[in-house]
């Protein structure tokens, strides 16, 4: 049997700060103990491993509930695959990651979760798991739907964006509903008027105005928010709950918060990019704004208040990163001169904990609040809670030494992403990922790389366990 006690720390869990010593038996997290309550009993003295974090938070390792590794989309793939994503992960206090199969159109399910295993099989270096994009709703994959719920496949992206690509109508929508009303799963929606948008896009170019900026323009605050009221009206015909990805603009957390206000199981994820960047990075000049395009886009700033507003009173629950990283050479210049080309995405999953914990020190989130939405509920949404998203007795020690007072400056020179931009070059932070355990492994030292890809095991997911 293995054993580490991490010792001196402040352990910070969605429910309580408590100064504590944690120890972890064979992967898992065996008990809590007030500092030095426990000498008697030989923690340390039997231990094979101390690691000591006085001065410093103990917290739960992330839980990043929305990445595309090895993703196809605008003519390439994003740039991290399986192995550098997950790395990066790990070097930013992440532990899990739930990554976006793909079902191409034509194809089935099966098809695009198979496609998923070859990429990831082995490659991790952190645990991971799967949600399903349903690309092509029809009487097939509806039945295949079922088979992955009950295999531990459990959350399924539609879009109301992407004509052609991964788009879904307002039919396919409510027939996907009904089927995860009926098997448990939760519908996850990529909610903007793709079809409204793509006539705007036109008109945009047509008139020349071919710059980064009008991404954003174009993908109007009204269109994401009537996505949103269209689509939470969708499910509660359908009885089913909605999970809302990468909110970006007050009026559509205005309708989540609506339907929340009714009681309905309808919740909404936010991005860091969201809460710290705005439409002034999309308009920097000699195309640099395209380092910025993602969908939903940044929004002005008025709407980071709004969004920071949403995480405090639960209208919020979930911040993911949305990684889908392309780099600036090669892949973002695909829309010189078209910004309707450029590969929607950015990076971030190194930089989540960090951001949030900046949120932290700037008065916006509280301690608990910040694990909460950083690891404790995107577990409890998917199906992952108490295995992952907080330090218990029979927990996964997932867990991360995190240095509060550390002074950093985020760089595409120091990060580990395989992108050759960083959205936050420069940004001053007060924070860093000191030591990582992935299942009682160090993947971490001391700001050491110490993991291996293939550590990382595939996690079939139970059903969200936050419904009212
Ligand atoms: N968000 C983004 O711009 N790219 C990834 C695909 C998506 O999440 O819609
Ligand atoms: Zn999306
Ligand atoms: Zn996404």
């Amino acid at each position: 049997m293995s054993r580490t006690v991490v010792q001196g720390g402040l352990v910070i869990t969605a429910a309580d700060e408590v100064h504590a010593d944690v120890l972890v038996e064979d992967g898992r997290v065996a008990a809590l103990a007030a500092h030095g309550s426990h000498t008697a009993d030989g923690w340390t003295g039997t231990a094979d491993r101390v690691l000591d974090a006085t001065g410093k938070y103990v917290i739960p390792g992330g839980v990043d509930a929305h990445t595309h590794l090895d993703f196809p989309f605008g003519g390439t793939f994003s740039s991290d695959n399986f192995e550098t994503g997950t790395r990066a992960a790990a070097w930013g206090g992440t532990t899990t990651l739930i990554d976006f199969a793909v079902q191409s159109r034509g194809k089935s399910l099966r098809a695009g979760l198979d496609a998923w295993h070859a990429k990831s099989d082995a490659q991790c270096a952190i645990d991971y798991a799967f949600h399903m994009i349903l690309s092509d709703v029809n009487e097939h994959t509806l039945k295949e739907m079922d088979l992955l719920v009950a295999e531990g496949v459990t959350s399924f992206k539609l879009f109301t964006a992407y004509p052609g690509v991964f788009y879904s109508d307002d039919g396919q929508i409510l027939r996907a509903m009904q089927q995860s009303a009926g098997n448990g799963g939760l519908i996850m929606m990529h909610a903007e008027n793709g079809i409204a948008i793509d006539v705007l896009v036109e008109q945009a170019l047509a008139e020349g105005r071919t710059d980064p900026r009008y991404h954003g323009e174009v993908r109007r605050v009204l269109l994401e928010a009537e996505a949103t009221h269209r689509t939470i009206q969708l499910a509660r015909v359908a009885g089913a709950p909605l999970y809302v990805v990468h909110v970006s603009a007050e009026e559509a957390l205005a309708e989540i918060a609506q339907a929340r206000d009714k009681g309905l199981n309808v919740f909404g994820e936010t991005c860091p990019q969201y809460l710290f960047l705005s439409t002034d990075n999309l308009a920097e000049p000699d195309f640099e704004g395209a380092k910025y395009v993602c969908s939903t886009p940044l929004r002005p700033r008025e709407h980071q208040e709004a969004l920071w507003r949403g995480l405090r009173t639960n209208d919020l629950q979930v911040v993911s990163t949305d990684h889908c990283p392309f780099c600036f050479q090669g892949q973002k210049e695909l829309g010189r001169g078209d910004f309707s080309k450029i590969p929607n995405g950015m990076p971030g999953v190194e930089n989540r904990m960090d951001l949030l914990h900046q949120g932290v020190v700037e008065g916006r989130i509280s301690r608990r609040r910040w694990i909460e939405i950083a690891c404790a509920t995107p577990a409890r949404m998917f199906g992952l809670y108490p295995k992952k998203g907080t330090l218990a007795p029979g927990s996964d020690a997932d867990l991360v030494i995190y240095d509060p007072t550390v002074e950093q400056t985020v760089s595409a020179e120091t990060h580990h992403m395989n992108v050759d931009y960083s959205p936050y070059e420069g940004k001053r932070l007060t924070g860093q990922v000191e030591t990582v355990l992935s299942r009682g492994e160090l993947v971490l030292d001391r700001r050491e790389f110490t993991g291996r890809a293939g550590h990382g095991q595939y996690i079939p997911r139970g059903t969200c366990q936050y419904l009212i």
